[in-house]
């Protein structure tokens, strides 16, 4: 079921029309659907069944405070990659003890701060970052748990920008140092080696990389296990992939159920999961309005109020995400057209070459908006960042305000 779909030709989401949302709460605008983000974290945290488990959700890729609370409290953990994510889980009602912190250049303020809320686990990727945990550690008389990311080395056959398992990569530790690293560690008295860890990249459409993966860590834990080294959890990180277009990626149910399969017998072994994307990206749509329709010499532009500043995945990427008209049959002549912003790029687009029916003022959607989309917002080009809106049912919740032109300037001061 879809929580955006039309009815008698309106856009919906969930029980409200996005035209009403649109010219209540002006454009761009982000759009979450919390059935659809409950019903994404739901698919995962219960295909798992009984096996020991706790579902991490990726914080960068929406962060929220809607997002986060909403998730909180089903009970959720958090992936969190920064000082300021798990400030935000925090104050969002999320339990620190269930934050994994990930991330290559964790800062010592960011790591003492982690471990004054006690977080169950950093997820470290690399030696130097391993003594600079236990420094922390020691200079707060703690112990840190730790867990270690280990670059399995399968091919996530993904988008380059996006594989991060890949010998190549700057994520992660190679798995012919996995073992000497957790001896470094466990010889670390200010570190207590709890888990293991991996996240072989994003938008992933196979199960097969994520098998081979697991099926890697498992070797390495047991190898780990003869020379006394007890690894109590496995995370194996996010990366399932959604359908933008036509892609058939395998169903979180489907996914998490094969993860949990091959932890059969290791019941002591508690399983991770890090999603992100497949638990945000289609609870969310962005609205824009079309503002002119300009002829050009070889193509034909819409050219809409949202901009790379506000969804930056086609220009960063190429990424292609559906354009849907907010209202349908307008009665305009359908053409195929680039929709782009207002900011000065040529790579400033968020589709090409899309047939759609429509004239100035009216609105569309960007669908799959809800993963990548506002975390990646900037102000590039002077422009406010959109506000986000929650609907629950036939409730629409503000859960970010729009910016205001004095937002630009926080914090910056003129010369006198
Ligand atoms: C360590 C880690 N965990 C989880 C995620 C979430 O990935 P995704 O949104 O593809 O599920 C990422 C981002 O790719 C990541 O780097
Ligand atoms: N931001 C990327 C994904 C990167 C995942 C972060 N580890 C996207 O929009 O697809």
């Amino acid at each position: 079921m879809d929580f955006f779909a039309y009815k008698e030709g309106q856009l919906f989401a969930e029980d409200v029309s996005v035209t009403s949302l649109a010219q209540q709460h002006g454009t761009p605008l982000y759009v979450y659907s919390r059935a659809t983000l409950e019903r994404h974290w739901h698919a995962f945290n219960d295909a798992i069944g009984e096996h020991p488990h706790l579902i991490c959700y990726a914080v960068k890729a929406n962060s929220n405070l809607g997002v986060l609370s909403a998730l909180a409290k089903l009970g959720s953990g958090f992936d969190i990659v920064s000082g300021g994510e798990l400030a935000r889980v925090i104050e969002a009602g999320g339990d620190a003890s269930k934050v994994v912190f990930s991330g290559v250049g964790k800062k010592s303020d960011e790591i003492r701060y982690a471990l004054q809320q006690g977080i169950m686990c950093f997820n470290v990727e690399s030696e130097p970052e391993l003594h600079r945990i236990n420094a922390v550690a020691e200079s707060l008389g703690t112990q840190a748990p730790i867990s270690l990311r280990i670059n399995p080395d399968v091919d996530a056959k993904t988008h380059p920008y996006i594989s991060t398992g890949l010998k190549a990569n700057k994520f992660g530790i190679a798995r012919e140092r996995a073992i000497q690293t957790y001896e470094l560690a466990a010889s670390l008295s200010h570190l207590k080696v709890v888990g293991m860890d991996c996240h072989i990249g994003s938008q992933l459409t196979e199960i097969g990389p994520f098998v081979d993966a697991l099926e890697r860590l498992l070797l390495l834990i047991d190898e780990l296990a003869e020379r006394g080294i007890v690894i109590e959890h496995l995370d194996v990180g996010g990366g399932l992939g959604v359908t933008y277009d036509d892609e058939e990626p395998p169903h979180p149910k489907a996914y998490a159920a094969a993860m949990a399969e091959k932890m059969d017998g290791r019941s002591n072994l508690k399983l991770i999961l890090e999603p992100g994307r497949a638990i945000a990206a289609n609870a969310g749509i962005m609205v824009t309005e079309v503002e002119f329709i300009k002829q050009g010499e070889e193509k034909s532009f819409a050219i809409v109020d949202a901009a790379m500043n506000d969804l930056l995945r086609p220009a960063l990427y190429s990424a292609w995400q559906n354009i849907i008209p907010v209202i349908q049959g307008s009665g305009a002549t359908p053409h195929t057209y680039d929709v782009v912003g207002p900011v000065c790029e040529t790579g400033d687009f968020i589709g090409k070459d899309r047939e759609l029916a429509i004239c100035a003022g009216d609105f569309l959607a960007v669908r799959s908006a809800g993963a990548y989309g506002f975390t990646m917002a900037s102000n590039y080009n002077s422009r406010c960042r959109p506000a986000e809106i929650m609907v629950d049912g036939d409730e629409a919740i503000v859960v970010r305000e729009r910016e205001i032109q004095k937002d630009l300037w926080k914090g910056e001061h003129k010369l006198t």
